[in-house]
């Protein structure tokens, strides 16, 4: 199933239970405007290359839109609105108050240089810097973009309206980022985790973990949870995969592969088929990389008993249903990945207050809308006798329906 039509059965499935009414459920489904742009650029040999970028701004109910920009071959209208609707549950369930958009440019960042990169940021917020800005739509970095990737985005949207700090968030801390936005979702995973855990009388430590993905993500994750005391048994990234039962040494897996662009050929632990790793044996796991990865082929034999979903949409419905009857606990991505969000509402609110928080604050604030986001999502679960997805579904999806109700239709 592709990702779209996942997440809206996920959404009319959460409507189903809160009993919205047909044509509410229409208003909230289709995106408030979707955004394709062509993207010209020279290239450092003199000859041009097109892409295509997307900005889809999903809602605005509860202020506004707000979302990662993501650079992979794989960007295509249908995945880029399915993640721009997934960030308006996210933000709803983290109740932050924001909507959902999301972005993207269909390259292969890693066949760019720098300033190709440079060029087509520029030529892409070029063509969009009318629809976005700090009280309509604000991006942030996701897979194949960073914190410079935004300063660009900053520099080239000053240029038409004026220094403006506050139209995206996950920026270099030198140009008004926040301190711990860049560990934000993998710390946002590991609190996460804490409270899925606790809730079964376990915690971090001494628990195994896989980690699909090593960017930003999935390093930061393996960093916090090894630091509590959790195992972590097997890690793969686009270049390989590496196991080893007695648990990874991260910092020194960290070190290797800042040097070698990726996990693989790193010596404490064995290679094995990177196609294999969510089916290897452990107690958690954790895809950090792309959507629908754990699906009919592979959910069959995936040994985990927990899944924290730091990816976006990394499980299809129809292994939902498959990991369900086998009594695995999945932790969904609109809770478990919601850190990087969280804290970039603090990057925002620290803008435009013209102030910045100390680390530690951060990260305090962070751990109590983590906190706060399970316990809510869990109410939901038992208000309506479902699974912590549909707990998270029907907290955001009520949410977002009050504020469009309450805001009216009158033109
Ligand atoms: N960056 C953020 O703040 C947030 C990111 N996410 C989601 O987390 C996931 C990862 O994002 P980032 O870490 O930011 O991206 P990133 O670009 O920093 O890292 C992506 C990682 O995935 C790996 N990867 C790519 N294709 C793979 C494959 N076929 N098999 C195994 N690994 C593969 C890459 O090698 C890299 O290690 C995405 O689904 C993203 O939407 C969710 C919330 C916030
Ligand atoms: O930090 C943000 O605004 C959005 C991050 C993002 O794209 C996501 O949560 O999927």
């Amino acid at each position: 199933m592709n990702a779209l039509a996942a997440t809206n059965r996920n959404f009319r499935l959460a409507s189903r239970l809160l009993g919205l009414d047909s044509k509410l459920e229409k208003s909230l489904l289709i995106p408030f405007r979707e955004i394709k742009v062509e993207c010209t650029i020279p290239k450092d040999d003199g000859s041009l290359a097109t892409f295509v970028g997307f900005r889809i701004q999903h809602d605005n109910a509860r202020g506004p839109m707000k979302g990662g920009i993501r650079y992979h071959p794989e960007v295509e209208p249908d995945e880029v609105n399915a993640l721009a609707q997934l960030m308006t549950w996210k933000t709803a369930v983290a109740n932050i108050p924001y909507g959902g958009a999301k972005g993207g440019i269909g390259c292969d960042p890693a066949d760019l240089t720098v300033s190709e990169l440079e060029r087509l940021t520029r030529v892409f917020t070029q063509k969009i810097h009318d629809l976005i800005g700090v009280q309509t739509d604000v991006p942030a970095p996701d897979m194949g973009t960073g914190p410079q990737t935004m300063a660009w985005i900053l520099d080239e949207y000053s240029k038409f309206h004026g220094h403006s700090p506050a139209v995206v968030t996950g920026k270099p801390v030198e140009l008004g980022g926040s301190l711990g936005r860049d560990a934000a979702t993998g710390r946002g995973v590991l609190f996460a985790t804490e409270a899925l855990l606790k809730e079964h009388g376990m915690s971090v430590s001494g628990q195994r973990f896989i980690i699909q993905g090593f960017g930003n993500v999935g390093s930061w994750a393996a960093q916090l949870i090894s630091e509590k005391g959790g195992k972590v048994v097997a890690v793969s990234d686009i270049t390989g995969a590496i196991k080893n039962t007695n648990g990874l040494d991260i910092p020194s897996l960290l070190k290797h592969s800042r040097e070698h662009r990726g996990v693989k050929g790193f010596h404490g632990g064995d290679a094995i088929d990177p196609n294999s790793i969510l089916v290897e044996d452990c107690d958690v796991l954790v895809p950090a990389a792309l959507g629908g990865v754990i699906n009919r082929e592979n959910a069959n034999e995936i040994k985990a008993k927990f899944i924290v979903e730091a990816a976006n949409h990394p499980t299809d419905p129809e292994a939902d249903e498959i990991l369900k009857k086998k009594g695995v606990v999945i932790l969904p991505d609109i809770f478990a990945n919601s850190g990087g969000v969280t804290v970039s509402y603090f990057e925002w609110v620290q803008n435009i207050q013209g102030f910045m928080w100390d680390e530690e604050k951060v990260n305090n604030e962070l751990k109590t809308y983590m906190t706060k986001g399970f316990k809510d999502v869990k109410e939901m679960c038992k208000t309506h006798n479902c699974d912590l997805r549909m707990g998270a579904f029907t907290l955001a999806v009520n949410r977002v329906a009050r504020a469009t109700v309450l805001r009216g239709w009158e033109a």
